[in-house]
């Protein structure tokens, strides 16, 4: 199972490398790395069991974020009603070869900013991305998908897609103003 120890540190060279694309059809043990991926995103979001294995809550994971220079990335991210419990996925998918085939020129950004689970502290500022994308990908098992998103959703999917590029949160902010917002980002 995947825990934190897994995750490589910030200053690896992997994390500001282009990940490479994957072949098809997958390698059996990629296959099994992805679906780790997403058990790991449960886990991280299951209270008992973050608890019990230390594990950060996560809603997205990229392969090079485990040492992984493959094109692939788990979003498992639920929806809640007003108890808190959980409905249904809002995303629960395994993203290969992901490609933003268009973007909205608008802007929207995280008002509390942005994290990640490879970078062990807060970087404060926001991350401005286009509020609505559409991106084409395979699954698993080699089917062209093509999704639209949007806002958070949106967010999360291009937050992924950097990791693939050696990108990380924190190269979008502005440290001269970095809480501030320009006139095309809306804050959610
Ligand atoms: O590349 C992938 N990562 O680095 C994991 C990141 C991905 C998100 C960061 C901003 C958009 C995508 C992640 O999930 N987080 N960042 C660090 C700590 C918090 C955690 C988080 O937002 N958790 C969460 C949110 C809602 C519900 C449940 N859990
Ligand atoms: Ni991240």
């Amino acid at each position: 199972m995947i825990t934190m120890k897994d995750f490589v540190p910030e200053k690896e060279p992997i994390l500001r490398e282009q990940a490479r694309p994957v072949e098809f059809p997958i390698n059996e043990e990629l296959k099994e790395t992805a679906v780790a991926m997403r058990q790991f995103l449960i886990n991280s979001q299951d209270p008992k069991m973050a608890e019990k294995y230390n594990l950060r809550p996560g809603v997205g994971v990229a392969a090079p974020q485990i040492g992984i220079d493959q094109q692939i990335f788990a979003v498992y991210l639920m929806d809640y009603d007003e108890e808190g419990n959980e409905t249904e996925p809002l995303i629960d998918e395994i993203f290969v070869n992901p490609k933003i085939i268009s973007h909205a020129v608008q802007k929207v950004a995280l008002k509390e900013g942005e994290g990640c689970l490879s970078v062990p502290r807060e970087v404060p500022g926001i991350v401005p991305r286009p509020k609505r994308v559409t991106v084409k990908y395979n699954d698993l098992e080699g089917n062209e998908k093509k999704i639209r998103l949007r806002d958070y959703q949106a967010v999360v999917v291009q937050h992924e897609i950097d990791h693939l590029k050696g990108i990380l949160f924190y190269d979008h902010i502005d440290e001269k103003t970095p809480w501030e917002p320009d006139e095309d980002t809306t804050l959610i």
